[in-house]
């Protein structure tokens, strides 16, 4: 038996690299099939005589486009045009973080920029580079760290629409130029969506998705218990919170309030953490008698 990764899924054909290198042709069997596991690209699979046998749990899983074991994400956030979004920003990575998906954060159109518009930007992407995340930007674009990134990792390109994930994608794999819609041609809209998604190699040993991950995000099956942990920055100052388990919001001798009060955490990072956290308390209520002390 042999295992690798379904790279590319054409009409009932899957094709699966091995760590080697080398991709073979496989089938479902029917057998297989009777499982009512649908193979998709990403997937770690066993198979035999080009016939697949099995296919291994995922870590994480998109439905559009549908991919398995994402590593990393690109989350393209345009400076202008549409306006940059912390709120938005924070979405993503909440999601990302959810999922297992490491984030690295690239900023679009900055040649859009007045000066006093990019400080403002750059102000407020100091703070993710200071939570730990990698921030690149279209100028002093560096491929060969998105690349030393990529590295043995599988990875997508997201972000809402009209950001630039096309862009971005024809400049790390000109060989595929993707089509890019101008902002205003909403007919193009959702072209990407129906594609089907292949994984091509990138950087060393890392492989990068073709299609755009989806512009619109659920976060509705997330647990706004554990919300605050995907605010990587909360985590380490949560310790000292006088309750475990502490949400942040309205308990006594919360570290991390102290923390935004201090200018330790951004302002604006817990505001999105309160706002992001009502929603999803709205969606799920949660009837908690006592906190236990720490
Ligand atoms: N000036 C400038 N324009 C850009 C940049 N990146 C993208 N654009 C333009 O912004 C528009 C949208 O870019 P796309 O790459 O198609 O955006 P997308 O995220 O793939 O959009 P959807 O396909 O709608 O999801 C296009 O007109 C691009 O030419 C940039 O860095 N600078
Ligand atoms: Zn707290």
């Amino acid at each position: 038996m042999q295992s690798g990764k379904i790279i590319k899924s054409i009409s009932g054909f899957y094709d699966v690299q091995l760590a080697s290198g080398e991709v073979v042709r496989t089938r479902a069997r029917g057998n297989f099939r009777k499982q009512k596991i649908k193979p998709i690209v990403g997937d770690l699979v066993e198979f035999e005589s080009a016939y697949l046998l099995a296919v291994k749990p995922r870590q994480n899983a998109l439905v559009r486009p549908p991919v398995a074991n994402l590593d990393l994400a690109i989350v393209v956030m345009s400076a202008v045009e549409p306006d940059f979004s912390t709120n938005l920003l924070d979405r993503y990575l909440v999601y990302l973080a959810e999922n297992q998906i490491e984030a690295v954060i690239y900023l679009s159109k900055t040649d859009l920029l007045s000066d006093s518009q990019r400080a403002a930007i750059e102000d407020r992407l100091a703070v993710y580079r200071q939570i730990g995340y990698t921030v690149c930007q279209n100028d002093g674009y560096d491929r060969s760290q998105l690349e030393a990134l990529a590295s043995q990792q599988t990875l997508i390109v997201m972000g809402q629409s009209g950001a630039g994930k096309s862009t971005l994608l024809n400049r790390l794999m000109p060989q595929l130029a993707l089509e890019t819609a101008q902002i205003s041609s909403s007919l193009n809209r959702g072209k990407h969506t129906t594609r089907t998604v292949t994984l091509y190699p990138f950087g060393a040993d890392g492989l990068i998705a073709d299609t755009p991950g989806f512009s619109s995000l659920d976060l509705s099956e997330i647990d706004p218990i554990t919300l605050a942990d995907d605010f990587l920055e909360f985590a380490q100052i949560a310790v000292n919170c006088r309750f475990r388990g502490c949400q942040h919001l309205q308990e006594p001798d919360c570290a991390v309030k102290a923390a935004v009060a201090t200018g330790e955490i951004a302002q604006f990072r817990y505001d999105n953490y309160v706002q992001i956290s009502q929603e999803l308390s709205h969606l799920r209520p949660v009837y908690r008698k006592s906190s236990k002390p720490n």
